[in-house]
């Protein structure tokens, strides 16, 4: 039985105090039974809300970290420096970085290494850009980013995988993959898994759907068999939208 997982990714959002206030709304409201909450969020403020986040049910997570411990890599942040704050999850290859900041499949299996190597949870980003999927490269693509991603993981390890499926030209456009067809392409995702494990390990990863999931429309993706959970921007910044994002995965 794999727990559902509604992860917010706030990107370049909120200051410390707009991050601090918006904790205080969801406090008590966004812990539901059977559901796990998180918020990945900019660096500047996962102190502040790990300290806020202390006796919830709500993790905390980054979105980003470097592959190295340390080094002479100006601006870059740390596995060893987010397990140092207390956080759990890290975002991994999220398609913004993979555009905007040349990260390759190469990288992400770093990254996805060193957050194993700091016992931090990684969420594995992987996805299609429009024109890959007008030709029907889709499941070539989520199935070479899957497999680099999961390189040299122990089955161990790969189950505590969170994979989020994300469709680049879903992304903050408002047009969502139909739950049928982002289905479709997770439940391939999770044949590639057993396919480089076993069918057990398969089974136990989670596999969220992102792009544009809303309160109205994500019960209709944590009803497919293979959905575990979502990847969610714009709807997770307002609190009672993420509330209601958390209640609609019960
Ligand atoms: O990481 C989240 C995704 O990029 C989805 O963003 P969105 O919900 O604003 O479409």
């Amino acid at each position: 039985m794999r727990t559902p997982i509604i992860a917010g990714n706030w990107k370049m959002f909120k200051t410390v105090s707009e991050a601090t206030a918006f904790f205080v709304d969801v406090k008590g409201k966004a812990e539901v039974s059977g559901v796990e909450a998180v918020i990945c969020a900019p660096f500047t403020t996962l102190p502040a809300l790990v300290e806020a986040a202390q006796g919830t049910s709500i993790a905390i997570g980054a979105q980003n970290l470097h592959f190295e411990d340390n080094g002479a890599f100006t601006g870059e942040i740390s596995g060893v420096m987010l397990k140092d704050l207390g956080v759990k999850y890290v975002i991994i290859g999220h398609s913004e970085r993979r555009a905007y900041f040349a990260e390759t499949d190469e990288i992400v299996n770093k990254k996805v290494q060193a957050a194993f190597k700091h016992g931090l949870t990684p969420i594995v980003c992987v996805g299609e850009k429009l024109e890959e999927r007008e030709a029907e490269q889709t499941k070539s693509v989520c199935q070479v980013q899957t497999e680099a991603a999961f390189a040299g993981l122990s089955a161990a390890q790969a189950a505590e995988v969170v994979v989020a499926y994300e469709p680049i030209w879903a992304i903050g456009t408002g047009k969502s993959s139909t739950a049928a067809d982002a289905e479709d392409v997770i439940a391939f995702i999770r044949d590639v898994i057993a396919g480089l494990y076993d069918a057990a390990t398969a089974n136990a990863v989670r596999i969220q759907y992102g792009g544009s999931v809303k309160p109205n429309n994500v019960s209709e993706y944590l009803g497919q068999s293979n959905i575990d959970g979502a990847l969610v921007g714009g709807a997770s910044l307002e609190p009672a939208s993420f509330i209601a994002l958390v209640e609609g995965a019960k």
